[in-house]
């Protein structure tokens, strides 16, 4: 299933419990702006290659839009019309002012230098540059972009525009970013795991947890959860599943990860090694945590899954079948539109500190972001229990009036 087509399952989900009528469902669904540009660069060797970059704004009802720059070979426009909706019903969950927006590059950033990537995110501004602004739409980093990309994007943007820090966040600590933004994504997955799993009655030293992914995200998440003692059994990355049913060495994967030339688990010993799609399945998992790709769950594997509790770290990782699959066998899935909203929270106290040229501590980003993810958590708990709907449907009801509400005060020609 195409992915914007599994977040319009969604979306109708909720807007039909909502009583959304037809038209007004299209205006909310439908983008504001899809933005397609050539982006042509020299590589090392000489040869000009060209990419085709995309931003697509969807929604400005409550502020300036937001979402993140992907680069990943299956970057194109319809993934990232679904990213840019979910981006505006995430913003709404937890109440920032902002609406939603996502771009990105369908390229393989692990096949190219870091010349390349700088002067492909150099020239990728100079072709939306105008488009995007501190009050605006700020971008980010998502799949294969990091805060070396936010400068370079930052630097770019600047000599069109002159200084404006808050023009993009995720950016260096040292270069206008925030303390905890790079954890913050992670750290927001990790606090309501242990939330969710608390309410359902589980144990922490009994839950096991295989996490899908690791790299920001999931690498963090990873670290959150083994400090509150959740025992990780499993994390994966283009290399295969590394196993361990007693429990993974967090620290020391880690360690292994910064110590390999490209930041992989390639070559760790203290774990089995098993093949990439063996995570999912695994028999002895209580939790499962996608933090990759969108798609990863679908009807064809869902019966495979023996986690009682799905945390979507990753965008839209269960399909619209499989999540009605999994509700009906009683898997309890927190939704990626509140579970990673960590990332995008923090990125917002980064924009404010920008604009007031005051610096935070860590200890309040964390606070403050504990804060917004345990309310917006209970929030969707109470709309859910209110409701007899899934955690998913509350969420996007949750978001989806927020937003409604905002387009109907602005009035409605
Ligand atoms: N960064 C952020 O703040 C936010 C990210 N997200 C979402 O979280 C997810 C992960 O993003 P992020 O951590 O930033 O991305 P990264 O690029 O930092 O990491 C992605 C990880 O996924 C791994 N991976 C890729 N394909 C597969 C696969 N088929 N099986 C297993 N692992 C795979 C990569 O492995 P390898 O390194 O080997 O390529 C890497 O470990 C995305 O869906 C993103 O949209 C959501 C909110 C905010
Ligand atoms: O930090 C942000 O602004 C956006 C992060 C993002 O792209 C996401 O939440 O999916």
């Amino acid at each position: 299933m195409k992915a914007f087509e599994a977040t319009r399952i969604f979306f109708d989900q909720a807007a039909d419990r909502l009583e959304i009528d037809p038209d007004l469902r299209e205006a909310l669904l439908m983008p504001q702006r899809e933005v397609q540009v050539q982006v042509t660069i020299r590589l090392d060797d000489g040869r000009l290659a060209n990419y085709i970059g995309f931003r697509v704004q969807h929604d400005h009802s409550r502020g300036p839009m937001k979402g993140g720059l992907r680069f990943h070979p299956e970057v194109d426009l319809d993934e990232t019309r679904a990213l840019a909706s979910l981006m505006t019903w995430k913003t709404a969950v937890v109440d920032l002012p902002y609406g939603g927006a996502k771009g990105g590059i369908g390229i393989d950033p692990s096949k190219m230098s870091s010349a390349e990537i700088e002067r492909l995110t150099r020239a990728f501004v100079d072709q939306i540059h105008d488009i995007v602004g501190p009050d605006t739409d700020i971008p980010a980093p998502d799949m294969g972009t990091d805060h070396q990309v936010m400068a370079w994007f930052r630097n770019q943007w600047e000599k069109y525009h002159g200084f404006h820090p808050a023009v993009i966040t995720g950016k260096p600590v040292e270069e206008y970013g925030a303390k905890g933004r790079e954890e913050a994504t992670g750290r927001g997955v990790g606090t309501l795991t242990v939330k969710l799993t608390k309410r359902l009655g589980m144990d922490a030293s009994k839950t096991r947890v295989a996490i899908q992914g690791f790299g920001n995200v999931g690498s963090h998440a990873a670290k959150f959860l083994h400090d509150a003692q959740f025992p990780i059994v499993a994390v994966s990355d283009i290399t295969g599943t590394y196993y361990n049913a007693d429990g993974l060495n967090i620290p020391e994967l880690l360690r292994h990860k910064f110590a390999h030339p490209k930041g992989l688990l390639e070559g760790f010993e203290r774990a089995e090694h098993l093949p990439l799609d063996a995570l999912l399945k695994l028999d002895h998992v209580e939790v499962l945590i996608p933090a990759a790709l969108g798609g990863v769950i679908t009807q064809k594997n869902a019966q495979d899954i023996n986690a009682k509790v799905i945390v979507e770290a990753a965008n839209g990782p269960v399909d619209p079948d499989a999540d009605a699959a999994l509700h009906d066998r009683g898997v309890t899935i927190l939704p990626d539109i509140l579970a990673n909203a960590g990332g995008v929270t923090v990125s917002y106290f980064e924009w404010v500190q920008n604009r007031q040229h005051y610096r935070w501590p860590l200890d309040r980003v964390r606070q403050e972001l504990d804060h917004t993810m345990n309310e917006a958590f209970e929030k969707v708990w109470q709309m859910a229990a209110q409701h007899e709907v899934s955690l998913r449907t509350a969420a996007y009801m949750i978001g989806i009036s927020r937003v409604r509400r905002a387009t109907e005060l602005a009035g409605l020609a």
